[in-house]
């Protein structure tokens, strides 16, 4: 059976830092069969100006050394990483996703999730106002994987306001549904824990949630608070702040139980088609 880890890190605007503080935590997880290992927003590059993600997107080298180093990570330390996100230079825009890649324990990338929702919002806090669009183009795509005998769904932070999208996963037969966030701590302090929690249970999976935290290096602030939900909607494991790790046992006869005692996906009376995106 599956065990999955989620990584809590405080990311700088500096790869090589970054990825030591990966690594660090990657080092300290103890090896096991079928890991799978979420990262959080923006792992690679984070609180640094905008601006420089977008540089840092456009160039080609630089884009395809992040892709290795994480492919690497994830064959060395034998897990399915699921790198957070790291941005991927679009030329016909001139933006970036914001994308979520994960790969299997030999390195091979198995997929790659570009965050649908776009965090263009006020906030009552030092920034005010997020424009995550300025420089990011949105995905259209939902992407399941499978990995470790399970089936990953793949949401990004702001995503998670968003009930639709992990219904279709789930429906696309979704068992976990990862969440790799850089949530701000005002909005975090107020909604993260209760629409992680209800994402579990009206979908009846497992959320793994793992996220930036502190204070970063252009003063934003997040929230931390990773955590392991299972599909009852009870916190396996949560790490409040701090750079660290969590991990929790995936279990398939559980999640079994739960969705034949309150069978929600029959009797759902407004399950809408998902022609659009098969
Ligand atoms: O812009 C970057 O550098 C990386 N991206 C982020 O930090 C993104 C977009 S600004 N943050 C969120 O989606 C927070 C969502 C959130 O906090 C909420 O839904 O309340």
């Amino acid at each position: 059976m599956a065990r999955l880890s989620a990584i809590q890190l405080t990311s700088v605007p500096d790869v090589e830092q970054n990825l030591r503080a990966i690594e660090q935590q990657l080092a300290n997880l103890e090896p096991c069969q079928d890991h799978i290992v979420v990262l959080p927003e923006c792992c690679l590059f984070f609180g640094g100006r905008d601006k420089e993600q977008l540089m840092l997107a456009q160039e080609t080298y630089s884009t395809q050394r992040l892709i290795r180093a994480l492919a690497k990570l994830a064959h060395t330390y034998q897990i399915t990483l699921v790198a957070g996100s790291i941005p991927l230079y679009q030329q016909e825009t001139n933006k970036f996703t914001n994308s979520c890649c994960v790969f299997s324990p030999s390195g091979e990338q198995l997929a790659q999730y570009n965050k649908i929702h776009l965090f263009d919002v006020e906030v009552q806090d030092n920034e005010k106002h997020y424009l995550e669009s300025r420089f990011t183009q949105a995905g259209q795509q939902l992407k399941t994987v499978v990995t470790a005998g399970v089936t990953l769904g793949l949401t990004i932070c702001y995503d998670l306001r968003f009930p639709e999208l992990y219904r279709a996963l789930a429906q696309l037969g979704a068992q976990i549904i990862t969440v790799p966030s850089a949530f701000t701590k005002v909005t975090g302090q107020a909604h993260w824990q209760t629409l992680l929690r209800a994402r579990a249970i009206e979908n009846q999976v497992y959320i793994v949630a793992a996220g930036q935290t502190g204070t970063h290096r252009n003063g934003r602030e997040t929230w931390g608070h990773s955590m392991i939900i299972d599909p009852w909607g009870e916190i396996m494991t949560s790490l409040e702040s701090g750079q660290g790790s969590i991990s929790a046992e995936f279990d398939l006869e559980q999640l079994a139980q739960v969705r034949q005692a309150i069978p929600v996906a029959e009797h759902n009376q407004f399950i809408t088609k998902l022609k659009t995106y098969e």
